[in-house]
């Protein structure tokens, strides 16, 4: 590894300990950083990616280089994938957060790395880990494509959101994207009983209650970070219990007799986290990572709900907690777009502008300003009527989709626009709806196998009401085709 880490001016601070492995030989580092694997081979889980000749490990052995971009939940190894590259193929190491960086600090980088390409004393290769790059905008995304064109850095970006989206298609057309799986509780448990007992990390000082553990890999929910965090935190409540312990014994018994002796050299030894340490421990934890955005889903998932709810109060107080914790506004208005639709529809269907007019106010905006644009839209979504025909009308019309239910167009709907088309009938019965005072016409639409199905089937609720006589005069007219 080389010894410029982080050297450069001005870079920004790495994230939650950085990718370095050489963050991980400092005992004061949490005890995630210091479990991260240090070749492929420590990795758990993530299978699909490491088989011999895998384009991964090629990229490893050095005779591959070439950008990745890694999509996948938190806490499955991106970073740690990032710097084991680094580190194998002693390439120098440098990470960026896409929440912190800009297109300068982007620069900055890929003008060091050209120069240490060109160093006299021997070329020096770096790798380049962007965390959350989908929080980069387009320009800043942009301001990559030279480097990873010439190869003047290997990219390893990192997100978790969907790449297809969020990642500019010139940097997803020349980099390798790879799919990282949530870990499985078998996953999880193997890098506890690690973490418990390795020299870098627990070093055999604990022992995990089987009740414990269980309610730890229910938290974790997938993500090694967050167990191993959790696990940390539970340790030292575990080792402050014994401390006490340890002092109220020795303050009431002065003369250790044998037998309290060689037990109170085990419960030394080896503390007992509990499930009652785990807890309170946790408690704490989760406070820490709710700051950190960690829980941005929970949070997420909260606003949405209260919105759902019509409960604008905690709605903005979900909204307030996502800002604090520097969710991107992105994010958070993409939420709310989807929830204008799933949520109001036509209950307010103005309501989906309002969402879409908050998204693009974000993006002309950008945060701080833009907070009040995301107020707006949750104070309007959250007291707007609530409706989810829409959701129930399109998934009920799929579900018949996948399940067969399509059977041909009927003839007169056909395409009567080319030359023979009215020769086989296509178009040749159609009734001009315009044609008709009403503007609706008795006429068959929907292919025989669905003809009469209602997918969408109103609520009475606010704007939807007039909906509802609409679509039942409608469908009288539609169908009495005598
Ligand atoms: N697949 C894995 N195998 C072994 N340890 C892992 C794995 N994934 C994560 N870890 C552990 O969890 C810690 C955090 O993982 P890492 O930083 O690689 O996650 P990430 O996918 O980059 O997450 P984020 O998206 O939150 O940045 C690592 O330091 C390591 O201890």
């Amino acid at each position: 590894m080389s010894d410029g880490l982080f050297d450069l001016p001005g870079a920004p601070a790495p994230a939650r300990g950085g990718g370095s492995l050489a963050d991980a030989d400092h005992t004061a580092a949490p005890l995630a950083v210091r479990m991260r694997p240090r070749s492929l081979d420590e990795l758990v889980g993530q299978q699909h990616l490491l088989a011999p000749g895998s384009p991964l490990r090629r990229l490893v052995e050095g005779d591959q280089p070439m950008s990745l971009l890694l999509w996948g939940p938190p806490g499955t190894g991106k970073t740690t994938i990032a710097a084991v590259v680094s580190h194998q193929t002693n390439r120098k190491f440098v990470e960026l957060s896409a929440v912190t960086a800009g297109v300068k600090d982007v620069r900055q980088v890929i003008d060091g790395a050209r120069r240490d390409l060109a160093r006299p004393g021997g070329a020096v290769e770096t790798v380049l880990f962007i965390d959350e790059v989908h929080r980069f905008t387009k320009a800043q995304q942009d301001a990559l494509l030279p480097g990873v064109e010439n190869r003047w850095v290997t990219l390893v970006a990192a997100t978790t959101e969907n790449p297809f989206f969020s990642v500019i298609s010139p940097l997803l057309s020349r980099s390798l994207l790879l799919t990282l799986e949530s870990l499985t509780d078998e996953d999880i448990s193997l890098l506890l009983d690690r973490a418990l007992v390795d020299e870098r990390g627990l070093n055999d000082e604990f022992e995990l209650a089987a009740d414990a553990r269980d309610h730890l890999l229910r938290m974790a929910g997938g993500d090694a970070r967050r167990a191993l965090t959790y696990l940390e935190a539970a340790a030292g409540g575990a080792r402050a219990k014994r401390d006490q312990a340890v002092k109220y014994r020795q303050a009431t018994e002065p003369e250790p007799t044998e037998s309290t002796d060689s037990a109170e050299a085990e419960a030394v030894r080896r503390a007992v986290i509990d499930l009652v340490t785990l807890e309170t421990a946790v408690d704490r934890a989760a406070v820490r990572y709710d700051r950190a955005g960690d829980q941005h889903y929970d949070v997420a998932s909260a606003l949405i709900k209260s919105i759902r709810g019509s409960d604008v109060d905690a709605a903005m107080h979900y909204l307030a907690r996502m800002i604090e914790a520097g969710e991107d506004p992105r994010f958070i208005a993409r939420r709310l777009v989807i929830s204008a639709s799933e949520d109001i529809g036509m209950g307010d269907p103005a309501a989906l502008g309002v969402a879409v007019a908050a998204a693009e106010a974000v993006q002309l905006i950008g945060m701080p300003e833009a907070r009040i644009n995301l107020a707006q839209a949750v104070v309007a979504l959250a007291l707007a009527p609530k409706s989810n025909a829409v959701i129930m009308a399109v998934d009920a019309a799929i579900a018949d989709v996948k399940a067969g239910k399509v059977g041909p167009v009927p003839p007169h709907l056909r395409d009567a626009h080319y030359a023979g088309a009215k020769k086989i009938g296509h178009g040749s019965s159609y009734q001009y709806s315009h044609n008709d005072p009403r503007g609706i016409v008795p006429q068959q639409y929907a292919p025989d196998v669905i003809d009469g199905t209602d997918y969408y089937n109103p609520t009475r609720r606010g704007g939807e009401a007039a909906y509802a006589d609409r679509v039942a005069a409608i469908r009288k007219i539609l169908r009495d085709r005598a």
